[in-house]
């Protein structure tokens, strides 16, 4: 329960709603009262009008009774309308008091989850996967909010009930309240029991449901290698199994909730029974009028939603506080990526590595050991070496995604981890080896939220990623929408279109991933010529396993297996004769990629 704490500060953020709410609930519930008064008095009134009438039987004054009679059936039949009327206003102003409040912390609650996740290092996302991202900002908030809205309304509704009606049963009669109330506790608990069945199997129904969604979205994402392989009739096989398990759970689930509403029906009828017999011997023993059977039974009807609610609401408090625990779980990691001294200055693009050592901190992976380089601001470099040597680590630790395990990196002579966090990353423009694109317009991928590019910027970067020939193909050039619904584009397209991306925030320093494996040595050649013209004042990194992409670099770093081999200019490494040369020379010979 003392993980729910961490909500208190939306609840003291929204107090005038609760505050509010509140009055409105008892309101609401004092004109829920007022009709069951009323019926007693109809009742009492309909006895004693009908002893009058035969009294006067014979006389002219039996016809005023009967008028009399109606007049004060008819005022009842109004207070108990206009008080059913009001009693539905204020619950109307209940809902939007306390069910708006609810959905304002669930906006409040899910904003503050995303704008932490943004804060949290690229270790985070790769020690949690996105589905439990995702759980925890949408069915772990939802959880929350039933708290915040239905069982804080529902429970203080029961408590406001609680504190009007049973005060009134008690003063007309204690044994017939005592005896109209004892199903209702064991009421509340078999709601408390049957609720919490239906949450489990409800919980069960949804992991099969995301199982089943999971494998059908593979499923068609893969759906060319499953037709090129003829595995349809297995697939088909181990949906029907997934599909029967999300049939079977549904069908427990409906089991249980078809027992919920006669259990909830049989026990009130339990308590009307009481009522009645309990009462019957009161008014045979003279204690009390018919009315008053009539009074408690609605009485025992107003008390029997609020003390069902009772077992509703701790089950909704238990899930909770279950989901709150998750969020605060992740609420409560740190980014470990901060900078020391939050220094904002313009970066020129001096890039230097000082005996870097680097461990991935979750696979405990050493990728880079005691590597060293330097490049002055707006030369380039590139690094070339075989699958896993270190290359896109190098990447990372310049964009400062990890910090180094020993040794330092620095840029313009000052230690990466003193500039403010944003000042490093907005003076990279990154293209990295898995390229990613969203959605959105070829535009707006390039233009990637600055809104304040113009058109002659984001073409510029289009022609120096050598994309303006594909674009024009397009329908609708530059508007063409990518992705799910729009043009998909071929691997080497996709690269140019993260290239541009990169270049057109004219960035300080270039880091280009391995960026070109995709496009043929024709197109290859076509970019690098461009980019010769781009990388004139930029700091460059070039990561690749092909020889033609790295010769552009001032200097050359060739690692293997986290360690620099050999580094100098490609005329310098060639006269050399090491890996860089015999590389250069299977490559040459027509090879395309490092072993
Ligand atoms: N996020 C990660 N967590 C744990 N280990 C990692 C992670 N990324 C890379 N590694 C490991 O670190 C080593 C270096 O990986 P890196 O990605 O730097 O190699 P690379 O030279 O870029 O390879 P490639 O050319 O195939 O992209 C590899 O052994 C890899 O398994």
């Amino acid at each position: 329960m003392k993980e729910l704490a961490h909500i208190n500060k939306y609840l003291f953020k929204y107090k005038y709603h609760l505050l509010l709410g509140t009055v409105f609930i008892i309101i609401a519930n004092l004109f829920g009262v007022v009709p069951a008064v009323i019926v007693r008095h109809s009742f009492d009134l309909i006895q004693e009008s009908f002893q009058v009438y035969n009294l006067f039987d014979g006389i002219s004054l039996q016809s005023d009774t009967y008028d009399a009679f109606v007049w004060s059936i008819f005022v009842f039949a109004a207070i108990i309308l206009s008080s059913a009327l009001l009693r539905g206003v204020f619950m109307f102003f209940m809902r939007q008091t306390i069910i708006v409040m609810s959905r304002l912390i669930e906006y409040d609650l899910k904003n503050e989850i995303y704008e932490h996740y943004q804060t949290l290092p690229l270790s985070f996302y790769r020690k949690n996967n996105t589905g439990d991202l995702m759980n925890r900002i949408s069915e772990d908030v939802s959880k929350v909010r039933m708290y915040v809205g239905p069982a804080i309304m529902y429970g203080i509704n029961l408590a406001a009930m609680f504190v009007i009606v049973i005060p009134f049963m008690l003063s007309i009669n204690v044994e017939l309240t005592l005896y109209s109330l004892i199903p209702l506790p064991f009421l509340s608990f078999s709601i408390y029991y049957v609720n919490n069945i239906i949450n489990r199997r409800s919980e069960q129904i949804q992991r099969s449901q995301s199982n089943l969604s999971t494998f059908v979205q593979e499923a068609f994402s893969g759906i060319r290698v499953i037709k090129s392989f003829v595995r349809e009739k297995d697939y088909d096989k181990s949906f029907t199994e997934a599909s029967d398990d999300y049939k079977t759970k549904s069908l427990r689930l409906a089991f249980v909730q078809a027992l919920f509403f006669p259990l909830i029906m049989s026990l009130i009828g339990l308590s009307t029974i009481l009522t009645v017999y309990i009462g019957s011997v009161g008014v045979l023993r003279g204690e009390l009028s018919t009315g008053n059977i009539a009074e408690f039974i609605i009485y025992v009807n107003m008390l029997t939603w609020p003390v069902t609610s009772l077992g509703w609401i701790t089950s909704i408090i238990q899930s909770a506080a279950a989901s709150q625990k998750r969020v605060n779980e992740f609420l409560s990691v740190k980014n470990d990526i901060v900078s020391e001294k939050n220094i904002r200055q313009d970066i020129k693009g001096e890039l230097t590595f000082d005996k870097v050592s680097f461990t991935y901190p979750d696979s405990g992976i050493e990728a880079l050991k005691d590597v060293s380089f330097h490049v002055k601001s707006g030369d380039s470099i590139a690094i070339i070496g075989t699958t896993g040597s270190g290359k896109s680590t190098i990447a990372n630790l310049i964009c400062r995604m990890y910090d180094t395990t020993s040794g330092g990196v620095s840029l313009d002579g000052v230690p990466i981890k003193d500039f403010d966090l944003k000042s490093v990353r907005g003076a990279i423009g990154y293209v990295p080896q898995d390229v990613f694109l969203f959605s959105e317009s070829i535009r707006d991928n390039i233009a990637f939220g600055n809104g304040q590019m113009t058109d002659a910027q984001i073409k510029a970067a289009a022609d120096n990623a050598d994309l303006t020939e594909n674009i024009a193909k397009f329908p609708e050039g530059m508007a063409t929408v990518l992705g799910e619904r729009g043009i998909t584009l071929s691997g080497g397209q996709k690269q140019r279109v993260s290239i541009a991306r990169a270049v057109a925030r004219s960035p300080k320093i270039l880091i280009l991933d391995d960026c070109l494996s995709a496009v043929d040595t024709k197109t290859e050649n076509s970019i690098l010529n461009s980019m010769k013209r781009i990388m004139v004042d930029k700091t460059t990194v070039i990561i690749s396993h092909r020889v033609s992409s790295a010769q552009l670099a001032d200097n050359i770093i060739v690692l293997d297996g986290g360690t620099i081999r050999e580094q100098g200019s490609h005329q310098t490494l060639i006269s050399q004769k090491g890996i860089y040369k015999s590389l250069y020379e299977k490559q040459i010979q027509g090879e395309e990629t490092v072993s």
